[in-house]
Order: C-alpha cells, then sequence, then structure tokens
C-alpha cells in the first residue's frame, strides 16, 4: 500500500499579503509548502521580503490572500481559535502594551487553552509551567512585573509563555532579535530540542543566517522572485543560499557555509 506522508503544514498556492478597498498589495505567491512535524524550520530573508506576513498569515494573525493554508489536513480558515489555541503558539515581535500583571501570570496564561472557564491550574498546569521557566533560564525573573522587563529577558518570557501552551507547533518571529551572542544560541539549541527530543515543529524567522545554518532541519528562503523550502544541506549543495542577497558586498561560500565579505 502506498504511504502518504502526513503533513503538519501545507499550502496550497498561497498568495501572501495586504488588500485594502482600493488595492491588493501581494508580497509572496504560488507558495507551496509541505513541512512534516518535528523539524526545526529556519525563515530566512532580506529585510521587508515578508517573513512577518508569512508567519502571520500561516498562523491566522492575518488572512491569506489566495489559496489554502492546512494545519493537520485542516483547512487553517475552518479552525476555531480555541483549536488552535491548542495546536500552535506564537511569539511575535511586538512589544506588549504595559502591563502590570507579573511575569509568573504571564506565562501562565499559556495555559489558558487547557484551563477550565474559572483559569483553574491544575498541578499538571503548574508543572508544565515550571518547566518554561527552567527550560529559559527565567525563573529569576517570575516576580517581576512585565513593564520592568528589558526587551531581551522579555523576548525569554515570551518564548517560556510558549513553552506552557505546550502546542505540537511553535512559531517564533525574530525571538533573538535582542539577545547576546551566548542568550541566541541558547535560545536556538532550545528550540533545537524541543523538534528532537518532543517532536515539536518550530518555525522561526531571523536574520542569524549562519547559526540557522548549524541548526536548522530546514530552510525557507525568501527572495523577490522565488520561495525555496528544504533540507538545510540540500540547499548548501545546491547553492541556493545566493539567492537571499541581491548584492556585490557579500556572497555564500559552500565549503565554508557561511556568508563571506567579496573582496573588491
Ligand atoms: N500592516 C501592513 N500593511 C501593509 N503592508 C505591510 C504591513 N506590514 C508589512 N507590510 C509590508 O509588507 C512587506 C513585508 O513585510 P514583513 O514585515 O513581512 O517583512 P519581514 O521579512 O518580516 O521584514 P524584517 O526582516 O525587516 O522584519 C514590507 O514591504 C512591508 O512594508
Amino acid at each position: 500500500m502506498k504511504q502518504t506522508t502526513k503533513h503538519i503544514i501545507k499550502t496550497a498556492n498561497l498568495s501572501i499579503g495586504y488588500a485594502s478597498k482600493k488595492e491588493v498589495n501581494t508580497i509572496a505567491s504560488n507558495l507551496n509548502i509541505e513541512l512534516e512535524s518535528g523539524n526545526l524550520v529556519c525563515l530566512l530573508g532580506k529585510n521587508g521580503i515578508g517573513k512577518s506576513t508569512l508567519l502571520r498569515t500561516l498562523t491566522k494573525v492575518q488572512p491569506v490572500l489566495e489559496g489554502e493554508v492546512f494545519i493537520n489536513d485542516k483547512k487553517l480558515e475552518d479552525l476555531t481559535n480555541p483549536d488552535l489555541a491548542k495546536t500552535l503558539s506564537l511569539v511575535l515581535t511586538e512589544r506588549l502594551p504595559d502591563s502590570s500583571l507579573t511575569v509568573y501570570e504571564l506565562v501562565a496564561l499559556g495555559r489558558q487553552p487547557f484551563t477550565n472557564w474559572i483559569g483553574y491550574l491544575t498541578t499538571n498546569d503548574l508543572q508544565i509551567i515550571q518547566a518554561s521557566f527552567e527550560q529559559t533560564n527565567t525563573q529569576h525573573l517570575m516576580q517581576k512585573k512585565c513593564f520592568e522587563l528589558s526587551d531581551g529577558q522579555l523576548q525569554k518570557v515570551m518564548v517560556a509563555r510558549a513553552l506552557a501552551q505546550n502546542t505540537p507547533i511553535i512559531v517564533l518571529d525574530e525571538p533573538t532579535a535582542h539577545l547576546d551572542l551566548h542568550h541566541t544560541i541558547n535560545t536556538f539549541t532550545l528550540l533545537k530540542k524541543l523538534a528532537k527530543d518532543f517532536n515539536k515543529t518550530i518555525i522561526v524567522s531571523t536574520h542569524e543566517i549562519n547559526l540557522a545554518l548549524q541548526i536548522a532541519d530546514e530552510l525557507w528562503l525568501m527572495s523577490p522572485s522565488k520561495f525555496t523550502a528544504g533540507k538545510t544541506e540540500d540547499l548548501i549543495e545546491n547553492n541556493n543560499l545566493n539567492q537571499l542577497f541581491d548584492s556585490k558586498l557579500i556572497s555564500f561560500n559552500k565549503s565554508l557555509k557561511q556568508f563571506t565579505i567579496n573582496n573588491s
């Protein structure tokens, strides 16, 4: 019997972008993505190419322009918000409105899709919250108010909140933009471990290209002319990375597996 591959995320002729009454601004079209669970995917592309737009579309934060998104073979548009909250968690770049919530309360809110209507936390919920703090090394921030956090601390706490949601899919938009090298590597290592050990599907947009090349199972490369998805080693082998930047300044060095500055 023919074995069919089950894709946790799939798109069919997806177009993403922005529609107003006056005009439609298509950012990318004809995206046919097929992703199996348990992979860490890094989404790469230059500023303004459409990474956030793609992540927001895949997670129903903004509508598709055309085509379909399927999560576990179900149409994204048919998933209710409670269903979606049990399936995927999202770490976006927008700063929270100043809130007097404590960090503990913010992370505990990640359990909301699973708690009853009064938000009663079970022993299991409390254990998951505790583990989320430990995995992100943010225990020392628990009692702080959210508005007291630095940008980098807040980013780590938002990852903890996503972990507390404990969903099979985690989508993160530039989660390390404010982190130093040590915390950036910590975060990527944690994401890799979650994919490998817990079969989570993790999609991260990032400008940390050299790190992504070392750690990602798959890359999604966005450039004005095309979208390329594939296994990291295959894309390196096929020189696909050069599509990212139309630049005389840098080029991808296949043997070093990184971008290097061109000699003038
Ligand atoms: N709310 C919006 N309405 C209209 N256009 C938008 C909106 N948000 C973003 N855009 C446009 O969509 C394009 C893609 O933006 P997007 O934020 O997805 O890029 P990005 O790859 O995430 O960029 P960066 O790496 O700089 O964060 C840009 O041209 C941007 O100006």
